[in-house]
């Protein structure tokens, strides 16, 4: 069973994962880790933090000389924002600075403080950032190269962005909202490639791939609806229009020529390209913020502003490549096992001579 956890504040001083279930003899490409943590810091929009950190995987178990070995992997990535948080992110002493009182709409803070009887927002939004996914990037792109073992690979490109589709407008969209202190939200899409049929089930419905899959991407911060193939434009069409009819070619087997499915049926993918979009709302911290209650004394307030991203999706997009890869990992391990990767290769190889059979 592949299984992670992620622990850690956004200014405290550092992420951890835990990774259990990756077989033993996988060579880690660390730069290829670190390229993908990089590729999450970018995107026009995001705000001064990006700037701040430079963020690196380190591991301190579950690897000797390269390889895994089959136990748990630990990594860590260290908040370089630490040293200015010390004070104020310290595990223990007294508290420091002024407490955060003025909820954000559309952040965790107010239901966050109400379920845990906090009296400091800070410590409900510590937890509630993004800065998480940065460790949970790091377990994804560890699980991409156990995907990369059976050829499968994970793309994403940003759709729209506060409406605006074509590369100039979305950057003159999030130029604009920063200029009025607003920010913005959008679409984008992830796809994964040279997926063999087979992986999820129809029998439970928590074995379905597009279940697992949708859970995945949602749980995401500020991801709001998730979709597959024509996803909600199936409203509109009619199953002669929609369904992709079924081929045989030699070379190829079993094979469409239209994929609005989106690669899975029944909860099981069918061989196509599995194709995944998600919305992301708008961020939620305002520089020219929104009505809010001050929690100590119920007084009407502006929300809190303190740095912020103005948009995040193309960020999103890269998170939501790291959770497609996890779930894909767990799907691929628990029809093929393996507790090395030389088993793993043997059990999709003798899979792929069956199907073709
Ligand atoms: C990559 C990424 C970066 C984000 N950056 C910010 C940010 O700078 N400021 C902010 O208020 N929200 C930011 N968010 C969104 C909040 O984390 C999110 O709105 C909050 O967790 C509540 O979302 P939920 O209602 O979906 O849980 C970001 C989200 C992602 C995925
Ligand atoms: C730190 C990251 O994203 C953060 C996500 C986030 C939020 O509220 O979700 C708020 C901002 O953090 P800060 O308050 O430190 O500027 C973002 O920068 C990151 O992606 O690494």
């Amino acid at each position: 069973m592949f299984r992670f956890l992620t622990a850690g504040e956004s200014h405290g001083p550092a992420l951890t994962a835990i990774i259990e279930g990756i077989p033993a003899g996988l060579a880690l490409d660390l730069d290829q880790i670190n390229a993908d943590m990089a590729r999450r810091q970018q995107g026009f929009g995001r705000g001064g933090r990006m700037k701040i950190e430079k963020d690196k995987a380190e591991i301190t178990s579950g690897v000797r000389f390269g390889v895994t070995l089959g136990s748990p992997i630990t990594m860590l990535i260290h908040n370089r924002d630490w040293d200015n948080w010390q004070e104020r992110m310290a595990v223990f002493g007294q508290p420091q600075g002024e407490p955060i009182r003025a909820p954000r709409p559309g952040h965790a803070d107010l239901p966050g403080v109400l379920k845990y009887q906090r009296q400091d927002i800070r410590d409900i939004l510590e937890r509630a950032s993004a800065r998480e996914t940065a460790a949970r990037v790091a377990v994804g792109a560890v699980a991409k190269q156990l995907l990369a073992v059976a050829g499968i690979t994970i793309t994403s490109r940003v759709l729209n962005i506060g409406g605006a589709q074509t590369e100039a407008e979305m950057l003159e969209a999030i130029a604009k909202a920063k200029a009025a202190g607003d920010s913005l939200g959008g679409i984008f899409e992830v796809v994964v490639a040279q997926v063999m049929p087979g992986l999820g089930s129809h029998v439970q419905w928590d074995r379905r791939l597009d279940t697992r899959l949708a859970a995945a991407v949602m749980s995401i911060q500020a991801i709001k609806g998730v979709e597959f193939g024509a996803g909600f434009a199936y409203a509109n069409l009619s199953g002669s229009q929609v369904h992709d009819e079924i081929y045989y070619e030699g070379s190829q087997g079993y094979c469409r020529r239209t994929n609005n499915a989106g690669g899975i049926e029944g909860g099981i993918s069918n061989g196509e390209a599995i194709i995944i979009k998600a919305v992301m709302k708008a961020i939620p911290t305002l520089m020219k913020p929104l009505a809010t209650v001050n929690i100590a004394d119920k007084s009407e307030e502006k929300a809190n502003t303190e740095r912020s991203d103005v948009c995040a999706v193309a960020a999103a997009a890269v998170v939501a490549e790291a959770m497609v890869a996890i779930v894909m990992v767990q799907c691929l391990l628990e029809k093929f096992g393996g507790d090395s990767i030389d088993d793993l290769r043997l059990a999709i190889n003798n899979y792929r001579i069956r199907i073709n059979d």
